[in-house]
């Protein structure tokens, strides 16, 4: 028997959408508001689930203790009260968009959960704004 465990964090960051190779203009007309030099927050939500078989004896598929802790350790202390293009090394030459967020989470999680297992990441930008990515 297949199941997914969820499993719901937060994180408050700061941000701005911008490239280094193009001009202001050029970033303000594809960026807009987000491209603010002074940076723009947001409150994150994200939901991480796992997909497995449900374990025999324990009735688990993760013990979401174990996850919990995983997002605590490995994405809330990286990300949480931060600034993503200055303060987290993976967005120092990656836009941090909703999108490429969910991939460096992704990535930071797969290797720490075991591979028969699938993963996948919803983040929340804005309560209406969300991505789902699960690899690939
Ligand atoms: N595909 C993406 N589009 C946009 C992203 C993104 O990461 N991926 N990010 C942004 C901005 O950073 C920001 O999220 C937009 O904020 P805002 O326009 O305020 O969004 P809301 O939905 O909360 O506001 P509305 O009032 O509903 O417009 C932009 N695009």
């Amino acid at each position: 028997m297949r199941v997914t465990v969820s499993r719901k964090a937060h994180f408050n960051a700061a941000h701005r959408l911008y490239r280094k190779d193009w001009s202001m203009e050029k970033n303000q007309e594809v960026f807009g508001k987000c491209n603010n030099p002074n940076f723009h927050g947001h409150n994150y939500e994200l939901i991480v689930s796992v997909t497995g078989e449900v374990d025999k004896e324990t009735g688990y598929v993760i013990d979401t203790k174990i996850l919990s802790d995983l997002i605590k350790e490995h994405i809330e202390e990286a990300f949480d009260h931060k600034n993503l293009n200055e303060d987290v090394p993976e967005f120092k030459d990656l836009n941090p968009t909703a999108e490429h967020i969910a991939y460096i989470i992704w990535n930071k999680l797969r290797v720490l959960i075991a591979s028969d297992k699938e993963l996948e990441i919803t983040l929340y930008e804005t309560p209406r704004n969300f991505v789902t990515y699960k690899g690939n």
